[in-house]
């Protein structure tokens, strides 16, 4: 029998992902009807229509409304099914899914409800899809962190299941300092730590994210090209950045995948990811993402598995199954001499 072709993708990890911004237009309809909760659209299609963003606040708008379908465990767990069972045929072979506490508990649905019907599918995707993952609770910039403190700690009440926090949501006017005392309570307590910073924001607020919240990780982080120096700094000591260049577009932080700094982030020796963001909203699933930047940047397949092995690297897994997964992309990338 003839061999197998090598794969299309190498494996991979999805470090940047929302789970509330992966509910599918169809999804949102069908639990809307479970619920008997009224969309201000007739249809998916419409729904879909709308997804057309001018900045991160049009975005954020949209994501937020979206949210208002999802009440039980049931609906969480179908959402979390939903985007596992789609990137299982993206190579993606590790996801570390964030989720937003704070915007369910301002709706009233409670932390249990949301933990545990993401926490049950989560706890089987490694038998069931092949995906190992990991949760990681994030926390709104935009809000008082008084307020993300008290959900840390009611998650930590809880034994809630997460390896870790992040910081998302508005980012002009709202620089990362303020959650210092956040992001040492979650260190404190052996938690690991990201946050979104540079999207729309200057290079200053990744700066802050290192120095004031120790961040161990950069999610977008797209404004470090404007600071040569830290550039130096992150690439010496290979701070992850999980970039999302197809999100970076369609929420206009850059005009298009030419004029992207990705290219000049990797050139510069930055240890960067490939990620989605929120897929349904910008049409891209990380598959689509893969082929949108292999395209645009004319990517080798050298090229290709060295994004995938950042991937890992900049993972929150532990140092074995990252050599596991980094044997597995250097099996794909050999595949193709
Ligand atoms: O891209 C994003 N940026 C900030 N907050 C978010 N919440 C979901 N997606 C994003
Ligand atoms: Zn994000």
């Amino acid at each position: 029998m003839a061999p197998l072709p090598p794969a299309a993708r190498p494996p991979r990890a999805e470090l940047h992902v929302h789970l509330e911004g992966t509910l599918e237009p169809d999804l949102a309809f069908e639990l809307a009807a479970r619920n008997g909760v009224v969309l201000p659209y007739p249809d998916p299609e419409s729904l879909r229509a709308a997804y057309e963003f001018e900045d991160l606040q049009s975005f954020l708008d949209l994501y937020t409304a979206g949210m208002s379908v999802l009440r039980t465990e049931a609906d969480f767990a179908d959402l979390t099914r939903a985007y596992l069972t789609r990137v299982a045929r993206a190579g993606v072979r590790h996801a570390e899914i964030s989720f937003d506490p704070q915007a369910h508990l301002v709706r009233g649905v409670p932390l249990d409800v949301v933990v545990g019907g993401i926490a049950g599918v989560l706890e089987r995707s490694e038998t069931e899809l092949g995906i190992s993952t990991l949760l990681i609770a994030s926390f709104h910039r935009d809000r008082d962190s008084a307020d993300a403190l008290d959900v840390l700690e009611r998650l930590l009440a809880m034994a809630a299941p997460i390896v870790g926090i992040g910081l998302d949501s508005a980012e002009a006017g709202y620089p990362p300092g303020r959650f210092e005392a956040v992001y040492a309570r979650a260190a404190q307590a052996g938690l690991r730590r990201t946050a979104h910073a540079g999207e729309e924001g200057p290079a200053a607020n990744i700066r802050d994210a290192l120095d004031v919240l120790h961040a161990e990780r950069i999610d977008h982080g797209i404004s470090v090209v404007q600071d040569p120096d830290l550039v130096a700094r992150v690439v010496a000591q290979q701070v992850p950045f999980t970039v999302c260049p197809v999100s970076n577009v369609r929420l206009r932080a850059v005009p298009s995948l030419a004029e992207h700094p990705l290219p000049a982030m990797i050139e510069a020796g930055m240890l960067v990811s490939i990620n989605s963001d929120d897929p349904p909203y910008f049409n891209a699933y990380l598959d689509d993402v893969d082929d949108a930047v292999t395209a645009a940047y004319e990517l080798t397949r050298d090229q290709r598995a060295a994004l995938a092995a950042a991937s890992f690297r900049g993972s929150f897994l532990a140092p074995d199954r990252v050599a596991g997964r980094l044997a597995e992309v250097e099996a794909w990338r050999t595949a193709g001499e």
